[in-house]
């Protein structure tokens, strides 16, 4: 969050910079320096602004919860079965090829059987590793420093490779696909929607839009909490971006439709040509799910187009710029772009945190602790609330570095260069994965530990030049995402006001694992919903 970084804490650390990008540590097991050398303390938004906030009950999290709790409930699984834990992995220098490709195949029955553990396992092979996904030679750079050194160029290292070429599929060219000559123009255009000034607007669209949802929960009713979550972020998004221009039978397929899309962008990936064109039952949904997704962005660009108001929204303002150069179908992409990345990864955020919050007690009891202070007695939080909300956005953080939504991203080398002294010519693809960053031992110690105290004197950092942050949930550079501080609001004030008024109790924690298509979701993620008070439970 803009404003919290901008708010250092009594007790942050200088962020420590990189010196004209050296090679941070030589190559080589056991040669990598301590994590918090690498990665020194930060000032951040998980930092706590009041001193009345880094007094009990909130320091409760810490010393205790540390050392011994915030450990997954018996039986929950970070990892699908077969899946590598990061902390044992000793690492290898150099470039060299991923163990286990098949012909024809390449990697792909690895990655799709078990993509989480195959990715936590590449740093074994090397700084650089290659990998073949199906039809798709690339290489999968597991260094922070590469990895920095490629966000921060962002003409050399290009959008493209695997991901973005399926994800055009389904987005066109918007401003999170397109490539460099286009990027600076498109961004531009789009920036004004995320000025500082609209997100008072943004917070009270949120807590409208979670309230429509859990209104409609009771005591002791099982939640499908992704499914109602992706119809906050979703309904959300509407009303944010296109003034509400979006009725609810249109929405009602969305949940599905993203989750269809997410799912056959990864397959997608892996099938060799011509097995992608092959129109299996799965083919045919993945078509038609992304047919109506794009229909239902049309069908509100039609209305505006229809009555020509102006509504003071994103869409308004990509209609305005028609005459400088937006064509009708940059005018398509961006707006499903949008709809598209503030939907399934809020959603998901939400429900992975409050998958976490119901398996581990204690947690819990200080998260409900810090909600009923900071409401005192209201039974919603709104935009002036989130400065306090202190350990929920430990949480959060938390939460995005052991479930990264994005978990893989691509891109593709414009002109020969050269990265960790090995030659890249133009036209190879390179794969970064914040997932294996987020679970590397050597960055987080206990890695799959969920522990929220980790945040206490730091916070979600951009990345930027000469700074590594220790998580990259959102990217960096200059294609960092633009939703960075919309998506922590909502995610924020969603969990704040479920609290205020509800406990998520577990059903089956065990049968809960993260999904993979190209987005980091749960699946089998079962909640039952417990007023907190017989009077909380109606409004
Ligand atoms: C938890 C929520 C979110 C996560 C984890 C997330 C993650 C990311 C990541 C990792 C990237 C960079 C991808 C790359 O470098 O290839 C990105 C880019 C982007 N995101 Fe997000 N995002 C989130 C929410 C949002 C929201 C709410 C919006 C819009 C309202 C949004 C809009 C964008 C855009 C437009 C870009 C492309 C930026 C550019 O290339 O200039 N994201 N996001």
């Amino acid at each position: 969050m803009a404003a919290a970084r901008s708010a250092p804490g009594p007790t942050a650390a200088a962020p420590r910079r990189l010196r004209a990008r050296p090679r941070l540590f030589p190559a080589g097991p056991g040669s990598l320096p301590p994590a918090h050398r690498l990665f020194p303390a930060r000032t951040g938004s998980s930092q706590p602004t009041p001193a009345a906030l880094s007094r009990p009950p909130y320091s409760g999290i810490s010393g205790p919860l540390g050392a011994s709790g915030c450990v997954p409930g018996p039986g929950v699984a970070d990892h699908p079965p077969g899946g590598t834990m990061s902390t044992a992995i000793p690492r290898t220098p150099g470039r060299n090829p991923a163990p286990g490709a098949l012909p024809l195949l390449g990697h792909t029955a690895s990655m799709l059987k078990d993509p989480l553990g195959f990715f936590a396992a590449l740093p074994a092979h090397g700084d650089l590793v290659d990998i073949r996904m199906g039809p798709f030679k690339a290489v999968v750079v597991t260094t922070p420093e590469l990895i920095h050194q490629v966000l921060m160029d962002d003409r050399t290292f290009d959008k493209g490779g695997p991901v973005y070429e399926r994800t055009r599929e389904v987005l066109g060219d918007g401003v999170v696909t397109c490539p460099y000559s286009e990027h600076r123009r498109l961004r531009r255009v789009a920036q004004p929607a995320f000025s500082p000034a609209r997100h008072a607007a943004y917070a009270r669209i949120m807590c409208e839009q979670t309230a429509r949802v859990t209104d409609t929960w009771s005591d002791g009713r099982e939640i499908d909490i992704l499914a109602d979550m992706t119809t906050v972020a979703a309904r959300t998004g509407v009303a944010a971006f296109f003034a509400g221009h979006l009725s609810s039978p249109s929405l009602a397929k969305t949940p599905k439709d993203l989750a269809t899309v997410s799912r056959g962008v990864y397959r997608r990936m892996l099938l060799p040509a011509p097995l992608d064109r092959i129109p299996t039952p799965g083919k045919r949904r993945y078509d038609r799910s992304r047919a109506r997704l794009r229909s239902t962005i049309g069908g509100v660009i039609a209305e505006y187009r229809r009555t020509g108001e102006d509504h003071g929204d994103l869409l308004s303002m990509l209609l305005a710029t028609t005459g400088e150069g937006l064509t009708d179908t940059e005018l398509n992409d961006a707006a499903i772009t949008f709809f598209f990345g503030a939907t399934d990864t809020i959603a998901i955020t939400i429900s992975w945190a409050l998958h976490r919050i119901s398996t581990d007690r204690r947690i819990e009891e200080a998260f409900h602790t810090e909600v009923d202070t900071v409401l005192d007695g209201r039974t919603a939080a709104g935009y002036d609330d989130l400065e306090r909300l202190v350990l929920t956005r430990r949480i959060i953080t938390e939460t995005l570095r052991l479930y990264p939504p994005i978990w893989l991203f691509t891109r593709k080398v414009s002109t020969d260069t050269e990265l960790g002294g090995h030659r890249v010519p133009a036209g190879t693809n390179v794969v970064i994965s914040p997932y294996l960053v987020h679970r590397s031992g050597e960055l987080h110690p206990d890695p799959e530990r969920f522990d929220p105290s980790r945040w206490e004197t730091k916070g979600l950092e951009p990345v930027r030049r000469g700074v590594l942050p220790e998580i990259l949930p959102f990217g960096g550079g200059a294609r960092g995402c633009m939703g960075e501080t919309f998506a922590i609001n909502e995610i924020t004030l969603a969990l704040t006001n479920i609290a205020a008024r509800w406990r998520l109790l577990a059903v089956d924690p065990a049968a809960v694992r993260p999904t993979s298509g190209a987005i980091l979701g749960p699946s089998g993620l079962r909640l039952r919903a417990a007023a907190r008070t017989p009077e909380r439970a109606g409004r």
